[in-house]
């Protein structure tokens, strides 16, 4: 059974790797997912200066254990960090690099990928356009106007084949208008679909209190939970988007739902609570679940299943 496949012109040996956030925020964490069974990686959203982010607690799985709630606040190690980590990155490793940009501003998304463009590195960069969680921020992906004069400026100065992290959507009005608005970027050449579900609010039920610390506990909403609406996101942009990729993210839990994600459309799977949770085994579990159900469906590749979702 073959699990690798493309994205961006890159060749993954499979099709697992983590969520941006999770496990990719320093080099230690990094070399986790260099050394794990997963086919790829990307580093955790980078801003230009270094960022320690919202206090804890920050994230938590839900005591359901259905999910996750995270109000992380955009920590990172400022972009720089993770310019010298693709300077220094062996790219001879089979193992692809995605690079995810999340600048506070359009001025300072110019500068990191001005940066990146120069250095002239085999990653590939990735935007996000949805992070839910810098409080006076709204979220780039929610607004379409902002969302196309932001690409009319990134598409042509990053000119290589780039990705975009997109919040879920809820109405097919916004699939159609951010769709119509991804198509006119030819080096857009994939989205990644979903962020987490925006502005949850986890209570406990004995304390009677908030989950989490920052925004009145108010954070992204990840794991199981937001598989259908994932799925959904996964597949709308998968019809709408000719010649592009979709990579799909939000409730794997284990081979069956990198399945159905696939089967929406993904040409690659990221996994974000569940890697949290148990740790980077679990793409050696998940790779070797979606083998034996593979095997147990009679599909040798990817390709053969991929998209093709039926309709009653
Ligand atoms: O709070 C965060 O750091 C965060 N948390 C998310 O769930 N998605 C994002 O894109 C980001 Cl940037």
């Amino acid at each position: 059974v073959d699990l690798s496949t493309k994205v961006a012109g890159l060749s993954l040996p499979n099709l697992l790797f983590n969520a941006s956030g999770v496990c990719c925020q320093t080099e230690t964490d990094l070399k986790l997912m260099i050394e794990s069974e997963s086919g790829s990686l990307i580093t955790k959203s980078a801003t230009y200066e270094y960022r320690e982010g919202n206090p804890s607690p920050r994230y938590l799985p839900l005591p359901s254990g259905l999910g996750s709630i995270n109000s992380m606040g955009l920590p990172n190690e400022g972009y720089e960090y993770y310019l010298n980590f693709a300077k220094n990155y062996d790219y001879s490793s089979k193992k692809p690099l995605f690079i995810s940009l999340s600048g506070l501003s359009l001025a300072d998304n110019v500068k990191m990928c001005e940066a990146f463009v120069a250095a002239e590195l085999p990653c590939v960069l990735e935007v996000n356009f949805s992070c839910p969680n810098v409080p006076g921020k709204p979220q780039l992906g929610y607004d379409m106007e902002a969302m196309e004069s932001a690409l009319n400026v990134l598409a042509p100065l990053i000119k290589k084949p780039f990705g975009v992290k997109l919040p879920p959507y809820f109405d097919i009005a916004h699939f159609d208008t951010a769709a119509t608005i991804f198509n006119k970027f030819d080096n857009l050449v994939y989205v990644t679909c979903i962020n987490s579900v925006g502005n949850g609010l986890a209570i406990d039920f004995e304390t009677e209190s908030a989950l989490i610390k920052p925004k009145d506990g108010f954070g992204g909403l990840g794991g199981l939970m937001v598989l259908n609406t994932a799925l959904a996101n996964v597949n709308a942009f998968y019809r709408r988007l000719p010649g592009k990729q979709v990579i799909g993210v939000g409730g794997v839990t284990s081979g069956k739902e990198v399945f159905l994600h696939v089967l929406a459309g993904a040409s690659a799977v990221q996994i974000g609570t569940t890697l949290k949770e148990e740790g980077p085994t679990v793409f050696a579990r998940i790779n070797k679940e979606l083998t034996d159900i593979m095997i147990a469906k009679g599909y040798k590749s990817l390709d053969e299943f991929r998209g093709k979702v039926k309709t009653l």
